[in-house]
């Protein structure tokens, strides 16, 4: 292992608390540090041990009461000899101490420099790093359970069993190349091609979880759209308990779209609250109804929402036709809302479910029925591994079409060599997520998402 010269970083949030932790590492970051600590002499000192002692500054005034952990190399998260510094959590105490670190000629880290040190040294495939950075943005339980699955390895564990069935294709294309005389060619094309159909079957199972994945890591954009004073804002502030949105009786009050996450069973639900639908002379209301139609085609679940205290017009039904066939795949729910109004209107429209947002009716049944539309069709269970970023799914696809450029030589009986071409065309591509095969503005790209210190 070859270690870089030592950076150094706050590893913990910037702010006020019981302790705060200063991460070094790289060459002789041990013997670094020690030049700063007035305790016992770490240089001499085991791996994963904890120290009590001061680090003093050049001057030799003591900057703060610290405990230090060292981690000697490769026995660290970055594989690179390693040191802790655990100090009293305040803002310019830690800062001092930082600075009385880099004073002794260490650097300052890059955001997710110490996660790409691991990268580098072989600790973390490319993909558990981003997973790594999931982690840390994780917004929902289900988001949490979707990173450690893959910081665990289990995307590697497939994309290592791939490329496994990739080499041996290849090696019996290879075969039948050297044996083309003998007439090897034929018994083999049959097993050959099971392999790459079996292949190709378990790469689109593992590409149909994507769908799920960017649910689950990103959250359900759900969008509330209906006519001016549906009750849209007051749905959105009963789902997240607090006033978000502005409600009045006055039709009109949305005029922008309103963002507020809420979390429910583990999922994350971006709720947007849209302006009321309605032709108007109002520009900045004009403005609000436009957004609010491109909220609906960009969201992933539509609430579409009708005031049962006000008749049902020919208009309002074509407008909620329309809008569900536009929907298409998207799923779509029809929701009355102030039932605890008393009307004699004759409801002709099937209504997913009648709340009332004010008196809190039936909105336990609407969140378990939000929660379960979002998922339908998607098989979602905590223990299954999720593609949860288009970078792996882009490269499985990938992969995927190169499987099927060779299904499809070998099916027109094309020489083994043009075989060859798509497989090794799909390793490359599986290479590209765990990251045996990467470049400059891929790591730049992933290790950027990061925060300094990690
Ligand atoms: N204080 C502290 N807490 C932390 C981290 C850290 O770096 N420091 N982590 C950072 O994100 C996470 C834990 N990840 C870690 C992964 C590996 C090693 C490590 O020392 N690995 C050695 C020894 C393993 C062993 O003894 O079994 C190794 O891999 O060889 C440490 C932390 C979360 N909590
Ligand atoms: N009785 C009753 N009134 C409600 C209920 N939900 C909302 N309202 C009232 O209906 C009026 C409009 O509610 P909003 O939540 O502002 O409606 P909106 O759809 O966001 O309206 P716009 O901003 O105009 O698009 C307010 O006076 C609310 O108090 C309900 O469940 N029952
Ligand atoms: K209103």
């Amino acid at each position: 292992m070859t270690q870089q010269p030592p950076i150094a970083a706050i590893a913990t949030p910037v702010g006020e608390g019981g302790i705060a932790v200063i991460r070094v590492s790289g060459l002789n970051a041990i013997a670094k540090v020690n030049e700063a600590f007035k305790g016992k002499d770490l240089n001499t000192q085991d791996t994963h041990t904890v120290h009590f002692g001061k680090v003093m500054n050049k001057q030799g005034f003591p900057v703060d009461e610290v405990l230090v952990t060292i981690f000697r190399s490769p026995r660290s998260y970055t594989g690179e000899e390693t040191v802790e510094i655990s100090c009293h959590g305040g803002v310019l105490v830690t800062q001092s101490v930082l600075e009385t670190i880099l004073a002794l000629g260490v650097r300052s880290a890059e955001p997710g420099e110490f996660t790409q040190r691991a990268f580098l040294n072989g600790k973390l495939d490319l993909d558990q790093a981003e997973a790594v950075a999931d982690l840390i943005h994780a917004k929902s339980s289900k988001a949490v359970d979707a990173a450690h699955q893959q910081l665990e390895g289990r995307l590697g564990e497939h994309i290592k069993k791939f490329r496994q069935q990739i080499i041996d294709a290849t090696a019996m294309v290879e075969l039948e190349l050297d044996f083309i005389e003998e007439d090897v060619e034929f018994a083999n094309k049959e097993q050959l091609q099971k392999l790459l159909e079996e292949l190709d079957s378990e790469i689109t199972e593992l590409l149909e979880t994507y769908e799920t994945g960017r649910l689950v890591k990103d959250g359900v954009k759900t969008v509330l759209i209906g006519r001016p004073n549906a009750g849209k804002s007051t749905l959105l502030n009963t789902l997240v308990g607090s006033d978000r949105a502005i409600v009045t009786e006055i039709a009109g009050t949305t005029r922008d779209t309103i963002d507020a996450d809420w979390s429910y069973d583990g999922l994350l639900f971006k709720l947007i609250d849209t302006a009321g639908l309605r032709e108007t002379e109002d520009v900045i209301e004009a403005e609000g109804v436009k957004r609010s139609q491109k909220a609906f085609e960009q969201a992933d679940l539509v609430i579409y929402l009708k005031d049962l205290s006000q008749p049902f017009s020919d208009i309002e039904r074509k407008e909620i036709a329309d809008f569900q066939s536009r929907a298409k795949d998207t799923p779509f729910i029809l929701i009355g809302t102030k039932a605890d109004i008393e009307t004699d209107e004759e409801w002709r429209t099937e209504f997913d479910l009648k709340i009332s947002a004010l008196e809190g009716e039936r909105i336990k049944e609407l969140k378990q029925l939000l929660k379960d539309r979002a998922l339908e069709n998607k098989h979602y269970d905590a223990s299954s591994l999720l593609v949860t970023s288009t970078r792996h799914r882009d490269a499985l696809q990938k992969t995927k079409e190169h499987v099927q450029s060779a299904l499809q030589a070998l099916d027109q009986g094309m020489t083994g060599d043009f075989l060859s071409i798509d497989l090794r065309a799909a390793l490359k591509e599986l290479g590209t997520i765990t990251g045996e095969i990467t470049n400059e503005d891929v790591l730049d790209s992933i290790f950027s998402r990061f925060c300094i210190g990690k």
